[in-house]
């Protein structure tokens, strides 16, 4: 029996094509279908263009679409693997939103490229190519939603873009990849230890991502409270501390009901209520303060958004964000 792999085409650099002067823009009809890629005679491929964007266009309703897209088109054609093709400025947002709401078990790959089609060495094809591999594999299961580029699988959870060019631009800062794929297929190395899953209806909540620095106070964050945002992450300064300039704002927020997730702009490394001075998280977890497990800011503000549709009580906030 063949397997039933559905690629799913969402927009990015993998589907652009460079012009004279070195612009890199999308056309009118995806690089990717003019040729066929995949040639495994063991499995069936079907594709689907859902969008056309530029990673940077995509929004949290996006995301959503996609979700349901993927969840209904796995219980219609019984597809035993899904391949999306992404930009990848946003890749990790759209990864870990589907890695917390889409429901199938069946492997789900996200990939891109940083070359466009038409440039010389241009990665988009060969990472197509090595997430069906993925895709296709038995062992990918259970996995949570994967990224694959440059030989290397990440999990949605951990990846992130570090660099503005190079090809080896995904990494995983804290934990490294969970695989590699070479010309025989996907190798694992580690599985993920826990899923962290929300059976949402819709995404309605609006919340904003702030990074801390020296000098911070508190202008911006009674300006978000008279904004009547329902969220707030902030990448917070090393384990998890804030100037005290800020704690007057923080206190606008806390006392209107609005959740506050704090992360670290550190990249490696977990946010804890250690430090005891004034603005340290022994005085942000007092006000409340929700402290998240290593997720990046874009990540955590993800998760919120997510896990606002589920409840916005503060402590079991806290609850899923330990998970
Ligand atoms: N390499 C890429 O795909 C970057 C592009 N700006 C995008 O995210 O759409």
């Amino acid at each position: 029996m063949k397997k039933k792999i559905l690629l799913i085409h969402t927009g990015g650099t993998i589907s652009m094509s460079e012009n004279e002067q070195g612009e890199v823009s999308p056309g009118d009809k995806n690089p990717l279908s003019a040729t066929p890629i995949i040639t495994d005679p063991n499995l069936t491929i079907d594709s689907h263009e859902l969008f056309n964007l530029p990673s940077p266009h995509m929004t949290p309703h996006h995301m959503w679409e996609l979700s349901s897209f993927i969840d209904s088109q796995v219980a219609e054609k019984s597809y035993e693997g899904i391949v999306i093709t992404h930009g990848t400025d946003t890749l990790e947002e759209t990864a870990f939103f589907l890695d917390l709401t889409v429901q199938t078990k069946v492997p789900i790959v996200l990939t891109g490229a940083m070359r466009s089609s038409n440039e010389i060495g241009s990665d988009g094809p060969y990472n197509l190519l090595s997430s069906v591999k993925v895709a296709a594999s038995s062992e990918a299961k259970n996995k949570g939603v994967l990224v694959v580029l440059n030989d290397e699988i990440h999990t949605a959870k951990n990846v992130t873009k570090t660099h503005t060019s190079n090809i080896a631009t995904f990494q995983s800062p804290q934990y490294g990849p969970i695989g590699i794929v070479t010309k025989r297929g996907a190798s694992f190395h580690h599985s993920p230890v826990a899923e962290d899953k929300y059976a949402i209806k819709d995404v309605t909540k609006k919340v904003m991502l702030l990074k801390a620095y020296a000098g911070m106070d508190s202008t911006i964050f009674s300006l978000l409270k008279n904004m009547g945002v329902d969220g707030v992450v902030i990448e917070a300064l090393g384990q998890g501390n804030l100037p005290p300039t800020t704690m007057a704002g923080l206190k606008e927020l806390t006392n209107a009901n609005i959740p506050v997730v704090l992360v670290s702009r550190c990249f490696n490394g977990i946010v804890q209520d250690i430090y005891g001075y004034d603005g340290g998280g022994r005085q942000l977890k007092q006000l409340g303060i929700i402290f998240s497990n290593g997720l990046n800011g874009q990540k955590a503000r993800i998760k919120l958004l997510v896990a606002l549709e589920e409840t916005k009580d503060s402590q079991e906030l806290q609850r899923l964000f330990l998970r």
